[in-house]
């Protein structure tokens, strides 16, 4: 056991703060008497929050400064949304630990209507991840993607002040704020496949910390972390940023894995999909090879444009 508080490093939204505290109690839950203290970290990504992130520089924002202080040694561990964290690691930092998986869907937050198909032609749908408006776009051609930033409070805030008729955010993200009442509904997988890792939680630390891995250990989740390891090898093989809009979702059924992956141009015009199965002690394979299978569809000229 830890003979001093251990030190928990996280960005300081409300909805960070939420997913926080939920990992930390979690954490002394496995390790009864450990001491915690949050340690709240300014990142990029909570002080430019007026452009889109395809345009700041991607997904990385989330994570650098909380990165910053896990080689500084300022924290032992940092709590990230498993979607906001970079394809590639820096090295020293390994994602030690990740949680059981919250619903991975999203929610559709709207005044004027239930669902996307209620919505009227020309309907003004707040969002800056491709990913969702690319989706909108293929069902509903006749809608109208706005940027929308901020977290997902000031987002909120903005579609109640009429800034947009409709907005999309992680079902899992409303709940950790307790706020799943403002969801009119919630997209099918169907209809909107989640980011890689939407939904999940993961704990970053030193790859060498012997002591804090040990710690982390018991609250990982098996299941859920061969999911990730599917989708974010999907996610690697495609060289996937921010800029691209791809959606993944794997699914376990007993020692079985089902990966859906979705490739689109941002105006929605058109797609590529790959659906593969296998075993789920083969997620990485999986993953990199039906990663592989869209960029052979999509073509490298797709892929290059979009950087
Ligand atoms: N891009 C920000 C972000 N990162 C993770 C979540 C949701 C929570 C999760 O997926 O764990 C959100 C908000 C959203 O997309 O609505």
């Amino acid at each position: 056991m830890l003979n001093r508080p251990l030190r928990i490093g996280t960005r300081g939204s409300p909805m960070a703060l939420a997913q926080t505290g939920m990992v930390r109690d979690r954490i002394v839950a496995a390790n009864p008497g450990l001491e915690t203290e949050i340690v709240v970290i300014t990142t990029v990504a909570d002080k430019v929050l007026d452009r889109p992130l395809s345009e700041i520089g991607g997904k990385g924002l989330f994570t650098k400064e909380l990165e910053q202080a896990l080689f500084a040694d300022e924290v032992d561990v940092a709590v990230h949304s498993m979607k906001d964290v970079e394809t590639w690691l820096p090295d020293g930092l390994v994602i030690a630990c990740i949680l059981e998986r919250d619903d991975p869907r999203d929610a559709f937050l709207s005044p004027h209507a239930e669902t996307l198909a209620g919505l009227k032609p020309g309907s003004r749908v707040g969002t800056s991840s491709l990913r969702r408006g690319a989706q909108v776009l293929m069902r509903r051609p006749d809608l109208r993607i706005v940027p929308l930033r901020g977290n997902a409070n000031t987002r909120m805030r903005k579609l109640e002040a009429g800034e947009c008729d409709a907005t999309l955010l992680a079902l899992a993200g409303l709940e950790r704020l307790g706020l799943e009442a403002m969801a009119r509904s919630v997209l099918s997988t169907d209809e909107m496949l989640p980011a890689v890792a939407q939904g999940a939680l993961g704990i970053e630390c030193r790859a060498d910390d012997a002591e804090i891995r040990a710690l982390l250990a018991p609250v990982a989740c098996a299941r859920t972390t061969t999911a990730i390891t599917a989708e974010r090898a999907l996610l690697a093989e495609l060289d996937g940023s921010c800029r691209t809009p791809i959606a993944a979702l794997a699914r376990i059924e007993g020692e079985s894995l089902h990966l859906d992956g979705l490739l689109f141009l941002p105006d929605g015009s058109r797609h590529w999909a790959v659906r593969r199965g296998g075993a789920a002690a083969d997620a990485e394979a999986i993953g990199r090879e039906a990663g592989a299978a869209l960029k052979a569809a999509a073509g490298d000229t797709y892929i290059r444009d979009l950087k």
